[in-house]
């Protein structure tokens, strides 16, 4: 059948599309083409009313189900998003421009994993009992109530999926916000859910930028907000959100380092640097962006890299042949371009790419720098976008040091055939989500998130329930009470 890419209506909320034309309009730009494909309106204050009215009513109702009833509908989601991979797909990769040979295997599909996952988990909430000499004590997992999620446009359908599961499954509502860059695939994980079973209220979508995102994280009646995005953006809701003393999640940026040592199997290597660099065209938090290559290897590593380059095959994200498509938007292209021009300044070596591919949409070259220094700006800010810098190193101890000399924390990873080695560097890397002789896999049963000013908290695995729920205490005494006086 597939899917219109112009939704019924902006915001669903309560149960049903609802639009509200007095807020600013938002286009939605296909980004191999350009071309407008929806026209949205941004959440007026008064759909944020509705959106927050309807997900309290809601909660109440919903956080006194049996864990198991909402793990049902959480489950029957997952098989309706999976029945509908391929449409889902294809919107994604408009919302996007990510090509169909990645959307097919892994939004879609990821965001019912987290479905299925945390719908498993909902039956098994429980607090626990503790002796206390005569007396005894216990635990009961609470919701929180309201929760906010704020999506980056890398994953709509995956970050959509990947804070509302754990949330629902809790008893908790949830308001999402996507990323107005790629507002659409929300809308549909929100139909899904409803078509499951959830009832009104419960998984509210409103649209907007920085402004209604602002709006939802100062309102007194959210108890949490859980935000991808940026690092300026993560410490501006952080610092909001202490105001309410709310719950937080916050899954940001990166730098992330890759230690290829001199034992390392190349093809392997090469492999796990292509896919954390030019996977989704760059766009992923936890790249790993500065690739550190032993010495002794170098020449070898960006030989067989260019090679494995020169076959990627980049155009039309909708032929599924394709496996590198456009940046999300004009804007990021820019960012991108004005980083490759940086490091074309500071004096690194352009082994491939570093330009503009000419024509609709928004492509660019997948580009690697070698010879970068750890001082350069290419090696020390996010680019998030297909650019691979190559640093050099020889000795084990002064890679470690290097890889942690960067204000971020997301991921890390190391390609030897050394185990032993593999686990010592791991463990000094300080990074939340790590890698050995792979790059950025990102199961729903592991945690995922960062260290340092990569983010507070973890999403996915039987964690995030901690970060959902609330424990309360109960001392039961069963004598009498000894008072002073
Ligand atoms: N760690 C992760 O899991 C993860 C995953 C994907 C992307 N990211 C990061 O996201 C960034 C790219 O995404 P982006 O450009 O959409 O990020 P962004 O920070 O610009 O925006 C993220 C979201 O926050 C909203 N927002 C912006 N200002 C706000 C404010 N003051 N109050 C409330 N909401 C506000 C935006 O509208 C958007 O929905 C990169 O830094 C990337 O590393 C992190
Ligand atoms: O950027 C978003 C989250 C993420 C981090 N690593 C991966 C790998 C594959 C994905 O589909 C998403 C992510």
């Amino acid at each position: 059948m597939g899917y219109d890419t112009q939704p019924k209506a902006s915001h669903f909320v309560d149960g049903q599309y609802i639009e509200d034309t007095s807020g600013a309009v938002m286009e939605v730009v296909y980004p191999a083409t350009g071309a407008v494909i929806a026209r949205l309106h941004e959440a007026t204050p008064a759909i944020i009313e509705k959106a927050i009215t309807s997900g309290r009513r809601a909660q109440a109702e919903w956080a006194g189900m049996m864990g198991v009833e909402r793990g049902r509908i959480l489950r029957r989601a997952a098989d309706i998003m999976r029945e509908r991979n391929y449409d889902l797909s294809v919107l994604e990769t408009h919302d996007t421009g990510k090509p169909m040979s990645e959307t097919l295997y892994v939004d879609a599909t990821s965001g019912a994993d987290a479905l299925e996952y945390f719908g498993g988990l909902a039956g098994s909430l429980t607090g626990e009992h503790v002796p206390l000499g005569g007396d005894w004590g216990y635990t009961v997992r609470e919701p929180l109530g309201l929760c906010v999620g704020l999506g980056a446009w890398n994953y709509p359908t995956q970050i959509a999926c990947w804070k509302g599961a754990p949330a629902l499954a809790c008893g908790n509502a949830m308001i999402f916000k996507p990323s107005e860059t790629t507002p659409l695939c929300a809308l549909k994980v929100a139909e899904i859910l409803h078509e499951a079973g959830l009832p009104a209220g419960l998984y509210n979508v409103i649209q907007g930028a920085g402004d209604v995102g602002r709006a939802l994280v100062g309102d007194e009646r959210v108890d949490k907000v859980s935000l991808t995005g940026s690092v300026p953006t993560g410490k501006r809701v952080y610092a909001s959100a202490a105001e309410g003393m709310k719950h937080v999640t916050m899954e940001l940026g990166g730098k992330s380092p890759l230690v290829v040592f001199e034992d390392a199997d190349l093809d392997n290597a090469v492999g796990g640097a292509i896919l954390g660099n030019f996977y989704s065209t760059g766009q992923v938090c936890s790249n790993g962006t500065r690739v550190f290559v032993h010495k002794s290897i170098k020449e070898a590593f960006l030989k067989r890299l260019a090679e494995r380059l020169g076959s990627a095959k980049i155009g039309d994200p909708l032929d599924e042949t394709v496996n590198f498509g456009p940046m999300v938007s004009s804007s990021q292209r820019d960012i991108v371009l004005d980083y490759i021009a940086k490091g074309k300044a500071e004096g690194a070596r352009l082994v491939c790419g570093g330009s503009v591919i000419a024509g609709d949409g928004f492509y660019i070259q997948p580009t690697v720098f070698a010879d970068v220094t750890d001082d350069m700006v290419i090696a020390r800010e996010e680019i998030f976008g297909p650019v691979m810098a190559v640093l050099d190193f020889e000795d084990e101890a002064d890679v470690i040091a290097r890889a942690n000399n960067t204000e971020y924390g997301l991921s890390a990873g190391v390609f030897t055939r050394d185990i032993s080695r593999a686990h010592r560097v791991i463990g000094q890397l300080q990074a939340g989500s790590c890698f050995i002789n792979s790059y950025n896999d990102a199961p729903v049963e592991l945690p995922f998130g960062g260290s340092k000013l990569s983010g507070v908290g973890r999403e996915n695995s039987k964690t995030a329930i901690e970060h959902y729920s609330q424990l309360k205490s109960v001392y039961v005494r069963m004598g009498d009470v000894e008072a002073p006086f």
